[in-house]
């Protein structure tokens, strides 16, 4: 985030060197042969030193590096000041520059481990207790709707980083949920996507929590008014939305204009970025889930991950590490993908939630300074989404075993299952697929392993077929067992990760303008959809698309 293009540091320029002159002879195969410490060279294990009991493994030695390339990769780092950098984030220093903000989601979950001067950060123990005094009040009963029944379900209404947290969080740690609390989550500006889901709900026993940063969005404003009429056609009187509506929010006024009482909002600050709020109150349909404890656990496994990340080394780092591998493909490789996948099902919306934390903190093409960018970033950033476990493996691993591109892939497995049915026969299957796909994918088989195995006789074509080329990358991070401080280290590794890059490349990684334009645009069209004659200023094709709307439309 120096606003310094990668290309000016001289490690870059030695990076591309390297490459220039060894890929072709970084073939995983031999790296292995040659060497029979590379796991122990290229593996770390994590354990926290403060907060809850969480460790994981993180094997990297399955990435076509060495240590040349490991340590140029390294020094590319701390020429483009990462550590700098990472002290000014922590320290509250407005990195996100283009906004002048601060970026401290780290604040979120320091419990006063170190002091930050920003305007805010004292309130957030406040917070967490308001937090904590309403979800033990709705998860025990004592708050009631308004007909004095108990409330059985609960409505998270936001989108993006107000939405893809909560959702990602409430799945993977589904074990720790309060049974008879069902929650849904309504995103989608799609009318479908409310009305599907209040029919699965009774208003007298319904809790709406409106997410939303800003309380200007679009998608979520319309969605809770239209969740508020559906509430009253049934309560009738205005007095009850007190009951079954809070707010998560940084703008008072829109939530006291909602009708939503000031002391049923759970406040947050403009340094909370969108896809780094769910540690916030943002996090409040999580807390309602699991409980407020189980919430605490997850904040203070990534409190112990930031002051890994603060405090350790560069070279044993393992946000670190993560990122400046991830360049390597994505910079000097000019891979397109990178994919995250979890071998447990209930990490299922893990990739989802990255993509965003990804694409829209590193989908930038300028420096912070404004100069265009001459290379890949945000790169690491398409995920495959919404799969877990083998399901990827039946239906688009293929391309990466045998495709045309490199994609790396990060794969993410707990020893131990929540669910050992069968005596753990599933989970043993599971991870039997875990450690044979990244093997697979690095070792490959040969044409000489296909004709031994074919036996002779076949053609040519089927031989060949056969062949895996092998050499495709990745890494491997097995922990014990999801509980929600590791899930709190792997979400803030992933956060840090993507900071670091950030810096490498020289953008703003806490900005969105992109998202802005689409905003903006969508609204103009909006005024034009009535009557053809008003769809003025577009190109032939997008006049044409809104025409056969408006003579095909049905309302
Ligand atoms: O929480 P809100 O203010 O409603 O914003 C919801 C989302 O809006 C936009 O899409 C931003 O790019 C996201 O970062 C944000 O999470």
């Amino acid at each position: 985030m120096s606003g310094i293009p990668a290309t000016e540091y001289p490690s870059w320029t030695k990076l591309q060197q390297i490459y220039d002159a060894e890929h072709s002879r970084l073939i995983l195969r031999d790296l292995f042969a040659q060497d029979p410490d590379r796991f122990s060279k290229f593996s770390k294990e994590y354990t926290s030193t403060s907060g809850p009991d969480v460790t994981f493994l993180l094997d990297y030695s399955k990435n076509l590096i060495t240590q040349p390339i490991l340590d140029t990769l390294l020094s590319l780092a701390r020429e483009a000041q990462v550590e700098s950098f990472r002290n000014k984030m922590f320290a509250g220093e407005h990195i996100n520059t283009s906004e002048d903000r601060a970026v401290l989601h780290i604040a979120l979950r320091n419990f006063n481990d170190f002091s930050i001067s920003e305007a805010g950060t004292d309130e957030v123990a406040k917070v967490l207790e308001h937090m904590k005094v309403f979800s033990n009040a709705v998860r025990s009963g004592e708050w009631k709707g308004y007909t004095g029944k108990t409330i059985d379900t609960i409505v998270n209404i936001g989108i993006g980083g107000s939405d893809l947290g909560p959702v990602m969080v409430t799945e993977a740690l589904k074990a720790y949920s309060k049974r008879d609390l069902t929650a849904h989550f309504v995103s989608n500006i799609d009318g479908t996507h409310l009305a599907e889901t209040v029919k699965l709900c009774n208003p007298e026993t319904t809790l709406f929590i409106i997410a939303s940063k800003t309380f200007t969005t679009q998608e979520t404003i319309t969605n809770a008014e239209s969740a508020r009429d559906w509430f009253l056609a049934t309560a009738k009187d205005k007095a009850h939305v007190a009951k079954h509506f809070v707010a998560l929010s940084t703008n008072t006024a829109a939530v006291t204009a909602f009708g939503i009482a000031e002391e049923n909002m759970f406040q947050f600050w403009d340094w909370v970025g969108g896809r780094y709020s769910l540690w916030s109150a943002i996090g409040l349909s999580i807390a309602l889930v699991i409980g407020f404890d189980n919430f605490e656990q997850l904040l203070k496994g990534a409190h112990a991950m930031d002051q890994h990340f603060l405090n350790t080394p560069l070279e044993n780092n393992l946000p670190v590490l993560l990122a400046v591998i991830g360049i390597w493909y994505n910079d000097f490789y000019g891979a397109q993908t990178h994919v995250l996948l979890p071998y447990d099902q209930y990490l299922h919306k893990f990739a989802d939630y990255f993509q965003q934390g990804d694409m829209e903190s590193n989908g930038k093409t300028v420096t912070k300074g404004g100069q265009r960018v001459t290379y890949q970033t945000g790169a690491s950033s398409v995920t495959f989404s919404g799969v877990s476990g083998t399901n990827g493996q039946h239906s688009f691993y293929q391309l990466i075993h045998q495709g045309t591109k490199i994609i790396p892939a990060d794969f993410l497995a707990p020893a131990t299952t929540h669910n050992p049915i069968a005596q753990s026969k599933h989970h043993r299957i599971l991870l039997s697929n875990f450690f044979a796909q990244p093997e697979a994918l690095a070792f490959g088989k040969t044409e000489e392993e296909v004709r031994k195995e074919l036996g002779p006789g076949q053609s040519e074509a089927l031989y060949k077929s056969k062949v895996f080329e092998g050499n495709k990358p990745s890494n491997s991070l097995m922990f014990p067992k999801l509980t929600p401080a590791t899930l709190g280290a792997l979400i803030a590794l992933y956060e840090h990760k993507i900071f670091v890059q950030g810096v490498v490349w020289g953008i703003n990684s806490f900005d969105q303008m992109g998202v802005e334009l689409g905003k903006v645009l969508a609204k103009n069209i909006l005024a034009q959809l009535g009557a053809p004659a008003d769809v003025k200023g577009h190109d032939s094709s997008t006049t044409g698309l809104i025409h056969y709307y408006q003579k095909h439309r049905q309302e």
